[in-house]
């Protein structure tokens, strides 16, 4: 692959166009949102000003991931590119109008992927013309640092489209994973969320401390952060909500959030954003 179009500026969208870019592949990254494009525009410019700084990247290699990376607020722009990689707003429907227009634009080998968490490949693939060329390219926070990409696949897509993708994510540095089938949360996603259910639970039944759960996980278990801490800094709004949506996709019991974490999510608890979760931010205590 020689050219990809990443297609929103966002959290997401904006690191994943410049680890590209610094991969030395020809990046084009799009936003409906002018001022998304400006944020990513200063993103971009003061990483790799850090990067220089701390001698990870020569001037050159600043110049020519520069040079290699095309912010462009016409998504015509992405009409020539191998694979457009999707990080806009996280709703079905702007997704599926975004892949109907990509659909009509580009030619019908290029591939699309979408780095959606929730939502399936299959049902973009589905409002497509080629519906064996559409899957997750699922990326993590933050997409210049963490490794893992989770490649998740429905019957459409054949081996060779998953060679395709899974060499992609290699040549720029990643380590890519195939989910076989379909499934919510894939799978980083719903071992956290098993975890933390077990976390949340043993702290609700009063077995033990916020900072005892997390302490046993770090030590026992050698995890960088106890789930409990972990859930406070993603949001605990984020969790509740991913796990609401996907309790009412599936009605399996298992999926449903904790009866502390609604609490918590309907009290404005939700982690160190509002100041308070599971930790009291400001002197760090545990509630
Ligand atoms: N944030 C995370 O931790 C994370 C992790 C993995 C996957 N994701 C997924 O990545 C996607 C993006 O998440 P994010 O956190 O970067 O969101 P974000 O809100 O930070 O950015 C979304 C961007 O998309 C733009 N946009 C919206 N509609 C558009 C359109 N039709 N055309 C072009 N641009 C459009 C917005 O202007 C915005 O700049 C979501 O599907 C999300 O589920 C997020």
């Amino acid at each position: 692959m020689e050219k990809i179009a990443v297609i929103g500026a966002g959290a997401m969208g904006r690191q994943i166009a410049l680890q590209c870019a610094l991969s030395g592949l020809k990046t084009v990254l799009n936003d409906s949102r002018k001022e998304s494009l400006e944020q990513a525009a200063d993103f971009v410019r003061e990483h790799l000003d850090k990067r220089v700084a701390k001698g990870r990247i020569s001037s050159e290699q600043r110049a020519t991931a520069l040079g290699n990376l095309d912010l462009a607020p016409d998504l015509a722009a992405a009409a020539d590119a191998d694979l457009i990689i999707e990080a806009i707003v996280e709703k079905f429907e702007p997704k599926a109008e975004l892949f109907r227009t990509l659909d009509r634009l580009c030619p019908p080998q290029t591939i699309f992927g979408t780095n959606s968490s929730n939502i399936r490949g299959s049902r973009l693939a589905g409002v497509t013309a080629r519906p064996q060329r559409v899957l997750n390219i699922h990326f993590f926070n933050p997409a210049l640092v963490m490794e893992l990409v989770e490649v998740v696949v429905h019957p459409a897509v054949p081996a060779e489209i998953i060679e395709e993708v899974l060499a992609f994510c290699r040549s720029i540095g990643k380590t890519p994973v195939v989910l076989r089938k379909e499934i919510p949360g894939f799978i980083v996603n719903r071992i956290f969320r098993a975890l933390t259910r077990e976390a949340v639970s043993l702290y609700e039944e009063g077995y033990a401390s916020a900072e005892d759960i997390d302490l046993a996980v770090t030590k026992g278990l050698g995890h960088p952060m106890g789930p409990l801490r972990l859930l406070d800094t993603t949001g605990i709004d984020v969790s509740y909500l991913a796990r609401m949506d996907e309790y009412e996709e599936t009605s399996v019991e298992s999926a449903k959030p904790n009866r502390l974490l609604k609490e918590m999510y309907e009290r404005g608890e939700w982690g160190k954003k509002s100041g308070k979760g599971f930790y009291i931010y400001g002197d760090d205590k545990a509630k």
